[in-house]
């Protein structure tokens, strides 16, 4: 859309400022490392402490000022740079390796194991498999041997896909992105039309953040500052609004979040290295299989070894979605023959898969269905209590929340759900490239405490990145 068109999109009751801007957001992010490093390349020897490279495309010229002091854009290598976080020397609540558990008996997975996962031995480094533990009314034996045998290598079998190098993927976003074109002008248009800013225009802004996802209360923050800014500054010059407003859009979205992601071998509080543990977890239809899928290539892509685990066992196609994912990029999946087994017991089998062939991340997809917040949490917090029992007392690295962006008011309250199921460390924002609800990043943010860390921006199997706060702000004010 022409940037030109967004008064009228606003007068129009279109609510099109954060809308469009989510959109365009991407567009911008992945130009901006690239413009960041040449704006301050023009002006102070910033570092970029990204190691952030080339990337391709022509800048256009930029008179504002407002994107002089905007870091890089965040790559992949700072996203997985976490250092491994230093567990605590207080073993994970109920992950005491050698108590007897008191989780109710895991049934076994009857895994089936995609190209090579291991037979399932006797493993040391999972003393408490929650197959063994003490006997409930729902006691099952011992996991049984895999009832399918891993199949045997082929020698036909298709080439193993090389996942975009992030590069690559930021300008084809960019390409392809470009196409919705820049926008979110509107707000700034309102501010500086010239006649003053009257009551009827802030309405008219504070309905247009609302329209947006912005929430209630970041609308009424934004609200209020930018008042109190506006009449300090005395003038409507477009400039320094449009700075002002940059300024305070930064502040809502907090680029001061630590939005790097736990995918490095950790030492538990016994000293074994181990995987770090990722659970996605969501509404189903959200996009959690999808973006396990795109994140394992990310990680294959960043030379990281990975093990997915399929703990969405109520839809026995998500298996088999993810198995499929795997094994493009040549990574194995963990899985359950029978619909309907116990998620828990999917988990545990990653997780020690994961750790038997030494592998950098453990990745497990859960069902999450959400009819109601006791059997949410029961099911959450099962299956994070096993998969936390084969990690010597060390905790699941990340729990990431698959939030579908379109889905406004209705996302905000399964995030709410989930955030209280189950202790949230990260948000996935998926399908921003749809969405007209670009001011969820806020309210999803201020709701639940934990940044937004990743976006999806497609169905393609590369178009996931990290969130860049000043690449989406920038964006929103159609940079
Ligand atoms: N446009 C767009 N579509 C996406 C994105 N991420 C996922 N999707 C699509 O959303 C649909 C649902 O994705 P899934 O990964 O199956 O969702 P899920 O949460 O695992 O769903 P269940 O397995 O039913 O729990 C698929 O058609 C995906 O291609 C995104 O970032 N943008």
């Amino acid at each position: 859309m022409d940037p030109n068109d967004i008064l009228a999109v606003i007068a129009g009751g279109g609510g099109a400022f954060l809308v469009i801007g989510a959109g365009a957001w991407a567009y911008v992010r992945s130009r901006g490392g690239k413009k960041s490093s040449q704006d301050t390349t023009d002006t102070t020897d910033t570092t970029d402490s990204t190691g952030s490279t080339t990337r391709g495309g022509a800048d256009p010229a930029r008179s504002s000022t407002a994107v002089k002091d905007r870091p890089a854009a965040p790559t992949w290598a700072d996203t997985l740079a976490a250092p491994p976080e230093k567990p605590s020397s207080q073993p994970a609540e109920s992950a005491a390796p050698t108590e007897p558990s008191t989780e109710p008996a895991v049934e076994p997975t009857q895994q089936t194991p995609t190209q090579q996962v291991p037979a399932q031995e006797a493993d040391a480094t999972a003393p408490a498999e929650p197959a063994t533990a003490p006997a409930s009314e729902e006691a099952q034996p011992a996991p049984a041997e895999p009832a399918v045998e891993p199949e045997p290598e082929q020698p036909g079998a298709p080439a193993l896909e090389t996942p975009e190098a992030p590069g690559d993927r930021m300008v084809r976003l960019r390409e392809r992105l470009s196409r919705s074109g820049a926008l979110g002008r509107g707000i700034l248009g309102l501010l500086t039309r010239g006649s003053g800013v009257d009551e009827a225009t802030w309405d008219e802004i504070e309905e247009t953040l609302l329209m947006a996802d912005l929430g209630p209360d970041a609308t009424d923050e934004l609200l209020e500052n930018l008042r109190r800014r506006i009449q300090v500054l005395g003038t409507d010059d477009p400039a320094a609004v449009r700075e002002a407003l940059r300024e305070e859009l930064l502040t809502l979205i907090d680029p001061s979040l630590d939005r790097r992601l736990a995918a490095t071998r950790r030492d538990a509080p016994d000293g074994t290295v181990l995987p770090s543990v990722i659970l996605m977890v969501g509404v189903n239809g959200t996009g959690k299989t999808t973006t396990v899928g795109k994140l394992a290539r990310v990680l294959v892509a960043a030379e990281r070894s990975v093990v997915l685990g399929a703990a969405d066992t109520f839809r026995a196609a998500a298996a088999e979605q993810l198995t499929t994912w795997g094994s493009r990029v040549g990574v194995d999946t963990v899985r359950s023959d029978r619909e309907g087994a116990d998620p828990a017991a999917v988990a545990f089998d990653s997780v020690r898969t994961g750790i038997e062939q030494e592998v950098d991340v453990v990745i497990i997809d859960t069902a999450g269905r959400l009819q109601n917040k006791k059997g949410l949490m029961d099911e959450l917090g099962k299956v994070r209590r096993v998969a936390e029992k084969g990690l010597h007392g060390d905790k699941v690295a990340e729990v990431l929340l698959v939030i579908d962006a379109t889905t406004g008011q209705n996302g905000m309250q399964q995030a709410r759900v989930f955030s209280e199921a189950v202790d949230i460390t990260g948000i996935v924002l998926t399908k921003l490239d749809g969405t007209a609800k670009g001011g969820i990043v806020v309210n999803v943010q201020r709701e639940l405490g934990v940044p937004v860390k990743m976006v999806g921006l497609g169905e393609g199997v590369d178009d996931l990145t990290p969130f860049d706060p000043h690449g989406f702000v920038d964006a929103l004010l159609g940079d």
